[in-house]
């Protein structure tokens, strides 16, 4: 008799099935999801997450080299009229070369967010080879990877894998291979985000951060030290964060902010505010009592400085009609949950990653401890309600 059988029937016997709808999936395919579940909840992630964070610290190597020597022909539009540049495809391409390496007799699926569509065309035709120049030059100086030169059609394949819609089944990949476009080209924060879903929940996450400093950065004061910058967070279901230095060296573990003051509780919010409302976050903070001046930082580095307790909130209000994207948040939603933080949207919800490449949300994302978050919620959403009667 098949495992499948065996583990429906023991399922059936605990009266696990009878949650299910049984007009909308047959008995196999109901057995089928549960085992996956079951599987999935008691599994170890160890491998796959040392490669997540072996491809996202030589992606972010890429990424510094370019951060260095950026020109402006290295920055493209896309259709949407995003910034992008040769290190969002360079990164892209790596991590999915990567990860296709390491795990070679398994099923590869990953949700990134750039697609070669523009760099196939004829006027990219320099910006392609310059990033097959620098993936490549990236691979040879890492040395650990065996791995002939890649061709231009290699790294626009690489990049095209980032195509897959995820959703609640399976194991998916999710990647933003710069997220923070706009602060990686102002010279800013950016951080590579990768995350694995499996069975739709997040069950690990890497931030690489590349100019964020070692130390906290809770005192706003944003000037970038040279030696003491490059951070990398790592989280796995059920085992908690930890950060490293990007360079390799001591891991410790992190725990958001403990407090249930929220006149200490420092505000994050994007540097941007095209992309979350700061006027909204301002009044929510006031609401509550924040008595420190909102730290605005580019990227998914504020759940990565959320997680080891540099602030205690973090508000992203973006404007109407906005859809969120999973890569946005996949990685440090799981980095800051590890880390006993709790995210959800304005109304309260939890965040659901398996519907595809978008979140669907109620108006916005809050994050911060578990004790401060019925407050917070609360001043979320009296602000929105002010903000809604004032128009
Ligand atoms: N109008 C908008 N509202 C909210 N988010 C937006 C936005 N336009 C772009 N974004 C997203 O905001 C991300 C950056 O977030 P932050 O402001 O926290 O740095 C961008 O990621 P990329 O830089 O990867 O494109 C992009 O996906
Ligand atoms: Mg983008
Ligand atoms: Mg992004
Ligand atoms: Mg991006």
């Amino acid at each position: 008799m098949s495992a499948s059988i065996s583990i429906g029937q023991s399922l059936l016997r605990r009266g696990v099935l009878l949650h299910l709808n049984p007009t909308s999936l047959s008995f196999t395919q109901q057995v089928r999801t549960l085992r996956r579940r079951t599987e999935a909840s008691s599994m170890s992630y160890d491998k796959q997450l040392a490669a997540a964070k072996k491809a996202a610290s030589v992606a972010a190597r890429l990424c510094q080299k370019v951060q260095k020597a950026l020109l402006q022909s290295d920055v493209q539009s896309k259709s949407d009229k995003s910034p992008v540049t040769v290190a969002d495809y360079g990164s892209q391409a790596l991590i999915s070369f990567i990860l296709q390496k390491e795990f070679p007799s398994m099923p590869f699926s990953l949700v990134a967010e750039e697609d070669s569509g523009d760099l196939r065309k004829e006027e990219s035709r320099e910006t392609l080879h310059r990033i097959m120049e620098l993936v490549n030059e990236t691979l040879a100086s890492d040395g650990t990877i065996d791995t002939s030169p890649l061709s231009e059609e290699d790294v626009l394949v690489a990049i095209d894998k980032g195509i897959s819609e995820g959703g609640s089944q399976g194991q998916h990949w999710v990647l933003d291979p710069i997220d923070g476009t706009k602060g990686f080209l102002r010279g800013d924060q950016y951080a590579i985000a990768l995350a694995l879903l499996d069975e739709g929940k997040v069950v690990l996450g890497v931030l690489a951060c590349p100019n964020l400093p070692l130390a906290s950065i809770a005192d706003n004061d944003q000037t970038i030290s040279e030696d003491k910058v490059g951070c990398l967070f790592s989280a796995q279901v059920g085992a908690g964060t930890y950060m490293q230095s990007l360079d390799g060296s001591l891991t410790t573990k992190v725990q958001v902010s403990s407090t249930e003051n929220p006149e200490d509780a420092s505000v994050f919010e994007s540097y941007e505010a095209a992309h979350s409302s700061h006027d909204l976050s301002s009044s929510i903070a006031r609401k509550l009592g924040v008595k420190a001046p909102p730290v605005r930082i580019d990227s998914q580095a504020k759940y990565g400085a959320l997680s080891r307790g540099d602030g205690a909130i973090y508000l992203r209000f973006p404007r109407k009609g906005y859809r969120e994207k999973i890569w946005d948040h996949a990685a440090g939603y799981i980095v800051v949950a590890e880390a006993g933080g709790v995210a959800a949207d304005a109304a309260g919800n939890s965040l659901d990653f398996s519907r595809g490449r978008y979140l669907d949300l109620d108006t916005g994302i809050v994050v911060t401890n578990q004790k401060l978050m019925p407050a917070l919620l609360k001043a979320v959403q009296e602000s929105i309600n002010e903000r809604a009667s004032s128009l």
